[in-house]
């Protein structure tokens, strides 16, 4: 249980957030079948991330961390890893384990996954079907879901439509087909993150992206060469601080060198429709585009997302529930129906605390509607993360509009993905009370 404190005073000051999780990843999996070296800079030593080092470790891959510096030996290929002596545990992690369902696929041997009680829960076979497909072999719990058995083998090219608007299915499938023999090409349904591509172009690979940004053309066999990559800052942290200097009076914060890649920027543009006070700078860069984002306190008008609009906001879509609870006017988030196998149904969860916040809120099969007021504060005392990171940020950057104490449960979780959030954020409080 955390004591969660108001920011009568706004917020001010400027922050470095920690690096990318998506990228981090990433790079761990690129560098571990790369050949040579990897190192990486500013890496994210989140719980997640952390999941996939040990994961990759257990295979056999020499890993050395010096706290946010990273370095992998590369196996030139999965084909080289050593089968685990114990079950790979994949914590809390759905990305760690998509993801490695298609990289262990290149294996000689059977890997078992297994993850927490949310990430049992998760649905599985939306990477099995179609790794399926290029004759991987995914045997999963009658529900579908974690444990999982990947059996190493040989794969196959192809075209693979996917059914799901998912980058970790889409990243899962083009680490699978790096060992096929024939090209494979990825069809999604709408445009999602594109790190791993960017990624597999740095280490070597040959793949094509068509102008209707949803078809990748992947040849096989590339030769992965070690790299160094730089990883920027994690928009999708930076955006609580973005959302709390937005909706805080007397609010002025930067945030620095964080990740502008525009199938990640959802939440900047939704806060410029809303009405926000942003301003953006591109910094110079190769690769994954990054830059600072300077935010003042704004009144906010009500906003309206539709499916197109979500893959690029997915994981920012609980600060959007919270601009809208202070926006003039109903908004509506619809075509989400993805949100309900997060680490929690985050529709059923964002209904329940913004609920007992005092905000009225419409739940939806995909989405929500949510009425605002520019005065609205919480109106309770106890707020519950369930266990769930991106919840337990989102609400602790609620309460700081508070004029009474509050206290948050399961504060615990955000370390998956931003273990120093509480830090960073008595940083920009300045300690003041
Ligand atoms: O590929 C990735 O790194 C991620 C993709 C998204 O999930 P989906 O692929 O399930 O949409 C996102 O929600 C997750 O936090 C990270
Ligand atoms: C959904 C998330 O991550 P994952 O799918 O990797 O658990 C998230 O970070 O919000």
């Amino acid at each position: 249980m955390r004591k969660l404190t108001a920011a009568p005073h706004g917020l001010h000051g400027e922050l470095a957030v920690p690096g990318d999780k998506s990228i981090s990843h990433r790079a761990l999996m690129l560098g571990a079948i790369a050949a040579g070296a990897t190192t990486i800079e500013h890496w994210l030593a989140g719980e997640d991330c952390l999941h996939t080092l040990q994961a990759l470790r257990a295979v056999g891959v020499t890993i050395e961390r010096h706290g946010t510096t990273v370095t992998v030996q590369g196996q030139q290929g999965a084909a080289r890893f050593n089968a685990p002596h114990a079950p790979l545990e994949m914590g809390n992690s759905g990305t760690t384990t998509r993801l490695l369902m298609g990289l262990l696929s290149g294996t000689t041997f059977t890997s078992t996954l297994m993850g927490d009680d949310s990430l049992q829960r998760r649905p599985m076979e939306r990477v099995t079907h179609p790794l399926a497909e290029l004759g991987v072999q995914i045997e999963l719990s009658s529900a579908g879901t974690l444990p999982a058995q990947v059996h190493g083998g040989p794969v196959h090219g192809g075209t693979v439509q996917l059914e799901v608007a998912s980058a970790q299915v889409k990243s899962a499938v083009l680490l699978a087909a790096l060992n096929a023999q024939t090209p494979t090409v990825v069809v999604e349904k709408l445009p999602t993150r594109d790190h791993t591509e960017i990624m597999l172009r740095q280490f070597g690979a040959d793949l094509t992206t068509a102008a209707d940004q949803r078809t990748i053309t992947l040849q096989p066999q590339p030769h992965l060469t070690g790299q160094t990559v730089v990883v920027p800052g994690d928009l999708s942290s930076a955006a609580f601080f973005l959302v709390a200097a937005t909706i805080v009076p007397h609010s002025e914060v930067r945030l620095i060198n964080v990740n502008l890649n525009p199938t990640r920027t959802g939440i900047l543009r939704v806060l410029e429709q809303m009405g926000a006070d942003i301003t953006i700078t591109p910094l110079p860069t190769t690769g994954e585009p990054r830059g600072d984002v300077l935010v003042r306190s704004h009144s906010l008008r009500p906003i309206q997302l539709t499916a197109p609009a979500i893959p690029a906001v997915i994981d920012e879509l609980p600060l959007v529930a919270l601009l809208a609870a202070t926006a003039q006017g109903t908004s509506t988030i619809r075509g989400a129906a993805e949100l309900r196998v997060k680490e929690t149904d985050r529709i059923a969860v964002l209904k329940t605390e913004l609920t007992k916040l005092g905000v009225t809120v419409t739940e939806y099969p995909d989405g929500l509607a949510i009425t605002g007021r520019p005065e609205w504060q919480p109106q309770t005392t106890t707020l519950d993360s369930h266990g769930d990171h991106r919840i337990g940020m989102m609400l602790a950057v609620a309460a700081l509009r508070s004029s009474t104490p509050l206290s948050l449960e399961n504060d615990a979780a955000v370390a998956v993905s931003y273990p120093q959030f509480f830090t960073d954020l008595e940083h920009l409080r300045g300690g003041r009370a």
